[in-house]
């Protein structure tokens, strides 16, 4: 058999049955191609079809959401998850809540979420959900009533030990509590049947720094293979939410120096950096106020809006971190950073960057780290938050901080391992996918035809 034209089919086959699921196609092409030699040497994986049942969600559950407004109006959201693999532990991924969600956008974080979790090492299967409710402008009680909706239909699918959801975009502490709450009320139960809870009911310590520190964290153990590091290094985001402001505080604590940052509706330029004292503010405009990050420029005077058209990756840097969503960076963008002198782009968000603008960065050769790589250090804390959750403890910040160092730097030596044995020596992308891949697999075929 000729595995390439094998994998060609493969994939010709999910974009027939699904035409419409653009970024769902995007995923299972780049994830499917990079397993090119790993078929060739396991004709097992073939026989048993497991790439074509991995590309099938076990499970999609859709559901309406009615709730009610502030002034009494009724609107209807479509509620939605995904329970893609149970392979190696219970479905485990994020909510999102944004008026693009769709079926196809939450199959293509469901799948890359199935690899994410098997590179953490922690039992943990992959899923995801959410609704195209949009948060924005809403008041905390609509929030409420949607959350509660939500979880009302929500809840009889998931359980500790079936399917843990978190956050996502839209979906922060605040949307936690709400849907936490309902969830706890229906099953009169105080279970870990979510991560990303506060600190005072359940959270784990490091769970909201987790994915921009890890994320920074895997930029390090990379440039460590140089022998280089972010120490007086220049850089850039994208997306100041969570992952973003979080990515900078550890950029900080390594001595690098953040000079940009955005989020969908404005960039901001410092060329003095975001220190420590600018950062807090920024954390309470984004995460207490809810503000817009031009008010970021209105308080230090030397910052300025980019001119509208103009990204972060506009901005010459030595390292580059989208944290944003997916698609975000084109490839003029990559060819922007290039043509600057970036040598080192780590992914926060979820496929951030589009297939040609990898391309060209592995053409480069830069080092350049994929998303199911670089930004597992949430789901990862997660997973030291159900840990917790089962012993009824708490750890201190040291361990938990510890632990996803070990995790991060783990992930980094295993798909830098996997990459070289499949003779893509570098290559991130192929040894993530590749160890991923081989992990579910392994599991897969030894619990039979599932
Ligand atoms: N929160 C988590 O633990 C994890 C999040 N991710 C991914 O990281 C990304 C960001 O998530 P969060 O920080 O949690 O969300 P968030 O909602 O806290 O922040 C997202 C930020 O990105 C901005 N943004 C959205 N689209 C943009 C665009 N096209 N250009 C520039 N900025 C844009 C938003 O305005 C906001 O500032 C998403 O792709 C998410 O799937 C991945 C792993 C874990
Ligand atoms: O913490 C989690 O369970 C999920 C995080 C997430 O959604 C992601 O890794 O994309």
């Amino acid at each position: 058999m000729n595995i390439k034209n094998h994998i060609d089919q493969i994939v010709a086959n999910v974009v027939a049955k699904d035409p419409d699921q653009l970024t769902f196609h995007q995923a299972v092409a780049e994830v499917a191609h990079s397993l090119t030699p790993v078929l060739e040497r396991n004709p097992e994986y073939i026989k048993q079809k497991i790439l074509e049942r991995m590309i099938e969600p076990e499970r999609l559950i859709t559901f309406r959401v009615p709730w009610q407004d502030d002034k009494g109006e009724v609107h209807v959201n479509r509620g939605i998850r995904v329970q893609f693999n149970s392979a190696i532990g219970p479905y485990k991924g994020g909510l999102r809540f944004r008026p693009n969600v769709s079926v196809g956008m939450l199959k293509f974080l469901g799948f890359e979420q199935t690899f994410k979790n098997a590179l953490t090492t922690l039992p943990m299967g992959g899923g995801k959900g959410g609704s195209d409710f949009d948060v924005k402008g809403k008041s905390d009680a609509e929030v409420m009533r949607f959350c509660q909706s939500f979880m009302t239909e929500l809840f009889r699918h998931i359980g500790p030990n079936t399917d843990v959801p978190a956050g996502d975009l839209g979906v922060g502490a605040r949307e936690i509590g709400y849907l936490y709450g309902q969830y706890k009320r229906l099953t009169n139960e105080f279970t870990g049947t979510f991560t990303g809870k506060s600190i005072t009911w359940g959270g784990s310590l490091v769970r909201p720094e987790a994915t921009g520190y890890g994320t920074v964290y895997f930029a390090q153990n990379m440039l460590a293979t140089k022998g280089d590091s972010l120490k007086s290094k220049t850089c850039v985001i994208s997306g100041a939410g969570n992952v973003g402001i979080y990515a900078i505080e550890k950029i900080n604590h390594l001595g690098g120096k953040v000079v940009a940052f955005a989020t969908a509706e404005a960039a901001i330029h410092d060329k003095d950096g975001v220190d420590d004292e600018k950062l807090n503010y920024l954390k309470d405009l984004v995460f207490v106020k809810r503000g817009a990050i031009t008010e970021y420029a209105k308080k230090y005077s030397k910052a300025v809006v980019l001119p509208s058209g103009k990204k972060t990756w506009d901005i010459p840097c030595f390292a580059a971190f989208p944290t944003a969503a997916e698609n975000e960076l084109d490839v003029t963008d990559a060819k922007t950073l290039l043509k600057n002198g970036c040598e080192c782009v780590s992914e926060g968000a979820n496929m951030p960057c589009t297939p040609e603008a990898v391309s060209a960065f592995e053409k480069a050769g830069i080092l350049y780290a994929p998303g199911k790589a670089a930004n597992a250090g949430g789901v990862s804390v997660s997973g030291l938050e159900m840990s917790q959750n089962s012993v009824r403890l708490y750890w201190p910040r040291e361990q938990v901080d510890a632990e996803l160092q070990k995790i991060m730097k783990n992930i980094h030596d295993t798909a830098l391992a996997a990459a070289a044995e499949y003779g893509m020596k570098g290559n991130y992308v192929a040894g993530a996918n590749i160890a991923g891949f081989k992990k579910v697999a392994t599991a897969m075929i030894e619990q039979g035809l599932v």
